[in-house]
């Protein structure tokens, strides 16, 4: 398998499942990639340590997903230059609204690239376009997964038999 590109680290075992379409994603693209748990409230320094040492093993994008005061992303970036993605997470009284926030209001100087609540796949598509800057590989895994999404659309267009549908001419340019 090849070196990873990709670190995904979550906050808790309990956000496993919610990042299932981030997997399925970079599985399907071929993508490699590795998962962590570490928390910036419950484990501060390997969240320090993960960030500091990724880069030199090979990271080119982090992925932090969290639920509830999601600090996880922020903390991750002040400790790598590298790109994090943030991916808040539907938990709690708040459903993601918290974690969205920590994650999008960053303070001038830190940023953190945030996807909407419980956006997996985007985080994952996200990541892989961030490494089609150096990988064009990635570029056309990119395409290909958005053919295949465009062709969804035009079946589902198809199975439109009982209603007035808009002719195919409409979709000409
Ligand atoms: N937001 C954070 C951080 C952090 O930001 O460092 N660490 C854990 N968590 C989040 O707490 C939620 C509940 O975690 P538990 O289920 O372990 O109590 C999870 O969604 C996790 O991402």
């Amino acid at each position: 398998m090849d070196k990873p590109l990709i670190g995904i680290v979550m906050g808790s075992d309990s956000d496993v499942e919610r990042l299932k379409g981030a997997f399925d994603v970079l599985k399907e693209l071929e993508v490699p990639f590795e998962v962590t748990i570490a928390s910036a409230h419950r484990t501060p320094k390997d969240v320090a340590n993960y960030a500091k040492t990724a880069n030199d093993r090979g990271i080119k994008v982090i992925i932090a997903a969290a639920g509830l005061s999601a600090a996880l992303p922020g903390v991750l970036a002040a400790h790598t230059t590298l790109p994090v993605i943030g991916l808040p997470l539907e938990v709690g009284p708040l459903k993601g609204m918290d974690a969205l926030l920590a994650m999008a209001q960053m303070p001038p100087g830190i940023p953190v690239a945030t996807v909407g609540i419980g956006q997996a796949v985007n985080a994952a598509l996200l990541a892989v376009q961030i490494l089609s800057l150096q990988d064009s590989s990635c570029s056309k895994k990119t395409t290909q997964y958005r053919e295949k999404a465009s062709k969804k659309v035009s079946t589902a267009r198809d199975t439109l038999t009982e209603l007035p549908k808009a002719p195919p001419e409409a979709f000409l340019g």
